[in-house]
């Protein structure tokens, strides 16, 4: 089967990254994941990241560097992460559609919430990759 990209945004202000709380399918709610989504057809990850971005939160982002590596979900899917920040005049994040919470972490509270089991080795090689 063809492997199928979501996209997770490692969002950065101020050295505190967003955390997302899922409100939806019922097996993910309550756990902590990385705002984004499916990378549709014909679409690249930077734009995905971008739509997804401003659809769920209702913010202007550009997306950074990519995060090396790949974390498998449920097949076909891969979770790949690019780190991203609010353009100037951004709306403030708000939790618009598949969250309930959001929270920024700093660096010491990163480990305060649930993360979806699959999402724990992404946000630790973020971490890492932003020296945070
Ligand atoms: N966005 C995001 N999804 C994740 C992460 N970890 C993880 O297992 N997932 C799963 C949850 C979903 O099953 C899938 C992403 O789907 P989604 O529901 O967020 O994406 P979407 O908005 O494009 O979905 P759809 O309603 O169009 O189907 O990947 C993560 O860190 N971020």
């Amino acid at each position: 089967m063809t492997e199928r990209i979501v996209v997770g945004a490692a969002l950065v202000d101020g050295g505190r990254l967003l955390a997302a709380r899922r409100s939806a399918p019922a097996e993910l709610a309550g756990r902590w994941e990385l705002p984004g989504g499916k990378v549709e057809a014909g679409e690249t990850p930077q734009a995905a990241l971008v739509r997804e971005l401003r659809e769920e939160l209702g913010v202007a982002a550009e997306p950074g560097d990519r995060v090396p590596g790949q974390w498998p979900l449920k097949p076909p899917y891969v979770l790949q992460v690019w780190t991203a920040r609010l353009l100037p005049g951004s709306a403030a994040p708000e939790p618009l559609q598949d969250h309930d919470v959001l929270r920024w972490l700093a660096p010491a509270e990163i480990w305060e919430v649930p993360w979806l089991d699959q999402d724990v080795p992404a946000v630790r090689r973020t971490l890492e990759r932003l020296g945070l």
